[in-house]
């Protein structure tokens, strides 16, 4: 059995994984909330494991903090760190710099590509919304950068005078109070990003959603879309499977 950790800006998403693959127990940890008691309370009594597999978008610190807390209790796993590569499992990376790409977007190519064999438009809607364009044939086309709806929000409570934040859910109909229309106009401005990068492909693509806002992004999509909430814990287990 391996521990995968999958570390992004808002929050660190854990499962274990057996020889195969498969997700077993599976948690999360908001960053805010991370430290060693958090982190010992919700790992006590887990494993042992072969490796704990870590892919990190957050900071260095926080990164230290898992890794000692890991050394604390499994002693003999190695922790290995996951990188973006210029081509591995099947996929390779767009990038001019391939290991600049966010680890957490290349697993979730290496994921998409293993486990869902068309074309995919694939969309982590996480603290920042990342969209990726993959054929078929492994091929990443390069992707998109926009901020995810919390941040969205945030940023007009703290760069205006008069909006307050609401983390409230409101119709997505044109919105007759100000939070109902910062949370519709957020909104849609994630669905246009999805919308429009859908439409310049020149072939349908599969849109595979993921990270904590999908299902909600998904509900106000006019387009079919499959939530697979772990893709990027997904795409560690196949990366960790293959580390010597
Ligand atoms: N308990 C939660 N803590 C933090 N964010 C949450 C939570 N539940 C839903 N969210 C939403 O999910 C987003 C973070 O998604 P996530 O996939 O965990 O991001 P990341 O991988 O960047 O850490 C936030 O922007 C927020 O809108
Ligand atoms: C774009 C991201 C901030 C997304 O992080 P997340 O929202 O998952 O926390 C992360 O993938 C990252 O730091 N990427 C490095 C830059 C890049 O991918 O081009
Ligand atoms: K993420």
């Amino acid at each position: 059995m391996n521990l995968l950790v999958d570390m992004g800006n808002s929050r660190l998403k854990w499962a274990v994984a057996d020889a195969a693959g498969q997700l077993l127990a599976k948690g999360a940890v908001a960053n805010g909330q991370l430290a060693d008691a958090a982190l010992r309370q919700c790992w006590q009594g887990l494993g042992p494991f072969r490796r704990i597999g870590i892919a990190c978008v957050s900071g260095g610190p926080l990164l230290a903090l898992v890794q000692a807390v890991a050394a604390a209790l499994w002693p003999d796993a190695p922790c290995v760190q996951i990188r973006s590569q210029r081509q591995a499992f099947g996929v390779s990376n767009a990038y001019q710099e391939p290991e600049k790409l966010g680890v957490d977007r290349w697993l979730a190519l290496i994921a998409a590509h293993r486990h869902y064999p068309a074309a995919a438009c694939v969309v982590d809607c996480g603290t920042a919304i990342t969209v990726d364009l993959l054929e078929a044939n492994g091929e990443h086309r390069g992707g998109y950068i926009s901020p995810g709806l919390m941040l969205m929000k945030q940023a007009l409570a703290q760069g205006t005078n008069a909006l307050p934040f609401s983390a409230a859910a409101y119709s997505g109909q044109p919105g007759q109070s100000t939070e109902a229309a910062i949370y519709g106009g957020t909104l849609l401005a994630a669905r246009g990003l999805i919308e429009h990068v859908l439409a310049t492909r020149a072939a349908p693509s599969q849109l595979l959603l993921t990270g904590g806002d999908a299902a909600i992004i998904a509900e106000h999509l006019p387009i079919p879309a499959v939530i697979d909430p772990d893709l990027v814990l997904r795409g560690l287990a196949i990366a960790l499977a293959a580390w010597e």
